[in-house]
């Protein structure tokens, strides 16, 4: 991510001015900062909900020598996946199946791509530990720790390249919140994460690379503070 400005349409002030920042294949990066600094902003430019006004998104992909094997494209941001904060707010569905097929293809034409999305979806159950959870379970009878098993199974089924997450422990009772740390530690294996969170105490044993953010849209290299 290279030089990112973003200004909300309509208004006058940048809410980031200038953000660098490079994150690993493979790594968890942690960002953290003051409320209202701009770190959902910048998850949602990350996401491609919004357009930076300046500035690019990049991905660089680097072969086993460690030397870059393409020139840096535009992040695919359909190789991205955001689970927003307190994601069980949005579940829409009376079933875990249909919640985690809700907008997949229902006619005959696209069986391909539904073969595809469901052996996709046993691994991604498989990944979050909802082997165990019967499909036709009402979601809003899992616990809390079991909805967001099931909010990162509704992103994983879409195997994306980079998975972000916004606040992933809140409002979850200690058992939950180190059940979520123990699940991202193992997804970090599979894939990229980036992790906006207050909770660092939980999250600090994962981190690879981490950033505070200032007001005004600036990121540091930091270490956690814990
Ligand atoms: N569409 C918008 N128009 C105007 N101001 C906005 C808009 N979206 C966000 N802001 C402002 O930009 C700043 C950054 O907001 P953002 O939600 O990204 O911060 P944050 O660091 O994620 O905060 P928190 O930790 O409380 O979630 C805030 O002052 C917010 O009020």
């Amino acid at each position: 991510m290279s030089d990112i400005c973003y200004r909300p349409p309509g208004t006058q002030l940048n809410i980031l001015n200038g953000v660098n920042f490079s994150l690993r294949e493979k790594s968890f990066g942690l960002i953290f900062g003051k409320s209202g600094s701009g770190k959902t902003t910048l998850l949602q430019l990350l996401a491609g909900l919004n357009k930076p006004t300046s500035g690019s998104i990049c991905i660089q992909r680097y072969g086993d020598d460690g030397q870059p094997k393409t020139d840096p494209e535009l992040l695919p941001t359909e190789k991205v996946g955001i689970v927003f904060q307190f994601p069980e707010r949005f579940f829409v569905a009376d079933n875990v199946l249909d919640e985690i097929t809700f907008g997949w293809p229902r006619q005959k034409g696209s069986l391909q791509l539904k073969e595809h999305l469901t052996s996709n979806l046993q691994r991604a159950f498989n990944w979050v530990g909802l082997d165990s959870i019967p499909l036709d379970k009402d979601p809003q009878l899992l616990s809390g720790g079991y909805k967001r098993r099931l909010a990162l199974a509704i992103q994983l089924v879409q195997t994306p390249d980079l998975l972000i997450l916004d606040e992933p422990l809140a409002g979850l009772d200690w058992k939950a919140r180190a059940d979520v740390a123990k699940l991202l530690k193992h997804l970090k294996k599979e894939l990229t994460l980036l992790v906006v969170s207050h909770d660092l105490r939980e999250l600090a044993s994962l981190v690879d690379q981490s950033w505070r953010m200032e007001t005004g849209g600036i990121l540091i290299a930091e270490r956690p503070p814990v």
